[in-house]
């Protein structure tokens, strides 16, 4: 096999630099458990220093650079990340046990999410506000100024794209904590970064474990603003860290989300749909659809046509591109499995085969018969299974969709116009589908939770206004 790594990846990007750490943690490769490349373990001190550059960028070229500058800088290196996308993706595949193509989508999420921040930098503006005779009222929108990423290894890319990429548009310098797990593409997002001629400073990334590099960006005092992906406990320790310094957090924490069959819905279009929003990612995804709530007239038969779906899934190493890849893991193949030993008296529907020998392979697990407060139809297994739930009404089905701790996404399957508004309106969470379930993912989509799920909104012009502030000027001139 070829060496996916063009670059060095033992070193980290702090003020325009490319340097080591003193130490440094291993990459595994979750399709076969070979480790095969190390990235530097950052900590405290790196972190500072990045911070340190940061204050240093915006007070320099990146903090005077005009907005439709930063947005042309933002598109070339969207297009560098386009043109590297075959790279970005192997490396992915190799990081992360996602399967190539899944790798390839990320990667060209990342390009167009760059695209579109480049495209908006110059287009958010404040607005003039009519008030008392001899005044003239204006707001501004300016950047918080140095802002902290800290991002999991689920989707890496996407996740920088749409985080670090809206930041970056509005004028903030960067700080990137990307996990331990998943740190290739973002040091080679870095790169391309340099390649594009972002200035020093204006992104720094620093690897290293969530309790060293992670703990000290979220405490840091020279920090104005965390976005945070990952788990609702690290999450609640994220923002309690940025409260003691009175930062503004975003939390994007999971869910338990629902696709929601009522018995008239198409169920050729719907099929795939409730499939494939579980296993993407081997369910290591936060928008997973972990639950299917199925009206009891059409649940045999979707159990079934799920079932058949189910045996035919190819699982495979990430680079051989099948359905499903392993998970990042052996500690997340022990979270998985711990859930699945809570499955008792579940009847397994479906599993699908997995290779035999080294990887971390869970098989994608179709189970029903679990009460709607069951364990698994309640907890965020982040691994590839499902819970079929059945219901009897529509007052039901709502009541089984917002009966958990979070509301990230749902899908409603019906033709029935009124219950789709019905439910839009009712359901607890950030974004409904209907009759689809993500939308292709689209940047320009606002993207976050209610509850346990978290807050603030990132994707879309959403993010820009969560990445800068609004100033208010009043001026008497009589
Ligand atoms: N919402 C999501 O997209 C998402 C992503 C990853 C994991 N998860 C959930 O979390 C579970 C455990 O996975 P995990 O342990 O990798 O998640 P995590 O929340 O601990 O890790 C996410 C990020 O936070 C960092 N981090 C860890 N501890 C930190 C701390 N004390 N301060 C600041 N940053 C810290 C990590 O280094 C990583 O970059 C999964 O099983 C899943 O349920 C959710
Ligand atoms: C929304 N998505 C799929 C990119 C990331 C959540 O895991």
């Amino acid at each position: 096999m070829t060496d996916p790594l063009w670059f060095d990846s033992e070193e980290m990007l702090i003020g325009g630099r490319w340097l080591r750490a003193a130490d440094s943690l291993p990459v595994e490769n979750p399709s076969n458990g070979e480790t095969f490349a190390a990235i530097p373990r950052g900590g405290a001190r790196e972190i500072d220093a990045a911070v340190a550059a940061a204050h240093e960028a915006r007070a320099g070229e990146w903090g005077r650079m005009d907005a439709a500058t930063r947005g042309r800088l933002l598109s070339s290196l969207g297009r560098l990340v386009a043109e590297r996308a075959e790279d970005l993706a192997r490396l992915e595949a190799m990081d992360v046990g996602k399967p190539l193509a899944q790798a390839r989508a990320d990667a060209l999420a990342l390009a167009r999410y760059l695209e579109f921040y480049g495209g908006a930098a110059d287009k958010v503006h404040g607005t003039t506000i009519p008030f008392l005779d001899g005044y003239t009222v204006y707001t501004l929108r300016q950047p918080h100024g140095v802002t902290g990423h800290i991002v999991p290894w689920n989707y890496p890319m996407q996740i920088i794209g749409r985080s670090v990429g809206a930041a970056l548009a509005m004028g903030n310098a960067c700080v990137l904590k990307p996990a331990e797990e998943a740190c290739l593409t973002a040091l080679a997002f870095a790169r391309l970064a340099c390649d594009a001629g972002l200035p020093a400073g204006a992104l720094n990334v620093v690897p290293g474990l969530g309790a060293e590099a992670g703990a000290a960006l979220s405490a840091h005092p020279g920090i104005h603003h965390v976005s945070f992906t990952g788990s609702v406990a690290t999450g609640a320790a994220v923002q309690a860290a940025a409260a003691a310094n009175v930062v503004p957090v975003t939390l994007e924490l999971g869910g338990k989300s629902p696709q929601i069959v009522f018995d008239d819905a198409d169920l050729d279009a719907a099929l795939p749909f409730l499939v494939r929003a579980g296993i993407q990612n081997a369910g290591q995804t936060c928008s997973a659809a972990s639950r299917i709530l199925v009206h009891e007239a059409v649940a045999d038969k979707v159990v079934a046509r799920m079932s058949e779906s189910y045996r035919a899934l190819r699982v495979g190493p990430a680079l051989e591109d099948r359905d499903m890849g392993p998970v990042i893991s052996a500690r997340q193949k022990g979270i998985v499995e711990g859930f699945l030993a809570q499955a008792g008296d579940l009847t397994v529907a479906a599993r699908a085969e997995v290779p035999d020998g080294p990887g971390h392979w869970v098989a994608p697990t179709l189970l029903t018969g679990a009460a709607p407060d069951h364990p698994l139809a309640q907890a965020e297994i982040f691994g590839p299974v499902q819970v079929v739930i059945p219901f009897a009404s529509e007052a039901e089905a709502l009541a089984i969709a917002n009966g958990t701790d979070y509301g990230l996404v749902a899908g409603v399957w019906t033709r029935d116009g009124a219950c789709q508004m019905r439910m839009a309106r009712d359901l607890h969470c950030g974004q409904v589908f209907l009759n689809n379930y993500g939308a292709g993912g689209g940047v320009e989509l606002p993207f976050g939770g209610v509850g346990k799920s978290g807050h603030g909104r990132e994707k879309g012009f959403e993010a820009l206004y969560g990445f800068s502030q609004l100033k208010t000027v009043a001026a008497l001139h009589g």
